[in-house]
């Protein structure tokens, strides 16, 4: 038995502030201990560590939409949530850590609702082949986590229509998503809410660790000054979009003054090289913009700031502004 266990709810609803919450429990939790953390996030594609957002996602429909982008430090592939999604965290020194006990605790929970779950090989919990639940696991030093979504009412018409590649001709390296049929806990029984279900999670907690102490909950009032500022290091341009693995791009559009297309190659979210072709029939040269645009991130005000100090002819540096904004 560990000497310690904890469950910590959050009451906070941005990916970015609960993904440091969780870091912060993480980097702070001794061997001795295991942690339940269970937590939910408005509106949110979390990618895997080692993702690309435009080729996971629809970037673009994203930010019009209000759905927000985070990366997450585990491996794995990419989840849309919102609130209709329960995440829950097995925080674990290294003696204690036992995915097949951290499952149980939830297979148990859901077995109160006549739900029984399995676990797939890839991850997954399912319920007859249907997924309900990705889970993904990293770790600091010694302490494990195991972290998982459940799928309780999530708006299932949200996964095609946002994890969907961007519309980019692009050619990437990393790791791909693996798409699954899934299915809703509330669509198995009624009675199952986001609520309710936390609560079975932390009773089959407190059995199955023998726990007896209190459940701290985490809302703006009592969050932490380091989570908040670990936060923001999730929200930050650079980890989210720039850390994707390197991949290549073309942007491509017809004119009235001719065709444009370009290419370009990007490594940790900016432009390595970028090479232009075009029967454009104004005046204009393109050389110096394919020597600016290096070291760019590839970001559309970034870009359009570039267009902008490197071409001259004021439509064409309209048309290509308005291209990176509508593609980036
Ligand atoms: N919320 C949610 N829950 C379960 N499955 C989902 C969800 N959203 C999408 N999907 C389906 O899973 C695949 C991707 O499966 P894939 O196996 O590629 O990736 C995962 O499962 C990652 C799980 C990460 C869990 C973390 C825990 C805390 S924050 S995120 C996607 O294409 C959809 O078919």
């Amino acid at each position: 038995m560990p000497e310690h266990t904890k469950i910590v709810r959050s009451k906070l609803y941005e990916g970015p502030v609960n993904l440091a919450l969780e870091e912060y429990l993480l980097r702070n939790c001794d061997e001795n201990t295991v942690i339940l953390y269970l937590w939910q996030n408005n509106k949110t594609i979390v990618i895997g560590r080692h993702q690309n957002p435009y080729k996971e996602c629809d970037v673009k429909k994203m930010e019009a939409e209000g759905v927000n982008l985070v990366r997450r430090k585990s491996g794995g592939g990419a989840v849309y949530q919102d609130l209709g999604n329960l995440n829950f965290t097995f925080i674990s020194g290294r003696d204690h850590h036992d995915i097949t006990r951290q499952y149980k605790v939830i297979l148990k929970a859901l077995e109160s609702y006549g739900i029984y779950g399995e676990i797939s090989g890839r991850n997954d919990l399912t319920v007859d082949g249907q997924k309900f639940s990705g889970n993904a696991f990293m770790n600091h030093k010694e302490v494990q986590c195991h972290h998982g979504t459940l799928l309780l009412d999530v708006d299932l018409k949200a996964l095609p229509k946002y994890l969907t590649p961007s519309q980019l001709k692009i050619k990437a390296r990393g790791v791909d998503s693996v798409k699954s049929r899934v299915v809703n806990l509330r669509s198995l029984n009624e009675k199952i809410t986001t609520e309710d279900l936390s609560s079975k999670i932390i009773d089959a907690f407190k059995e199955e660790y023998s726990y007896t102490g209190e459940i701290e909950e985490i809302g703006p009032e009592n969050v932490e000054e380091e989570v908040l500022g670990e936060a923001k290091a999730y929200e930050e341009w650079t980890w989210n979009y720039g850390k994707a693995p390197s991949f290549d791009l073309t942007l491509e559009e017809k004119y009235p003054w001719g065709v444009f297309e370009m290419d370009l190659s990007t490594k940790n979210g900016r432009i390595q090289e970028a090479a232009i072709n075009t029967d454009c029939i104004l005046k204009e040269d393109f050389i110096p913009l394919t020597k600016d645009l290096v070291g760019t991130p590839l970001a559309a005000k970034d870009m359009e700031e570039v267009l902008q100090n490197s071409l001259q002819n004021p439509e064409i540096i309209r048309d290509l502004q308005s291209l990176v904004r509508e593609k980036l």
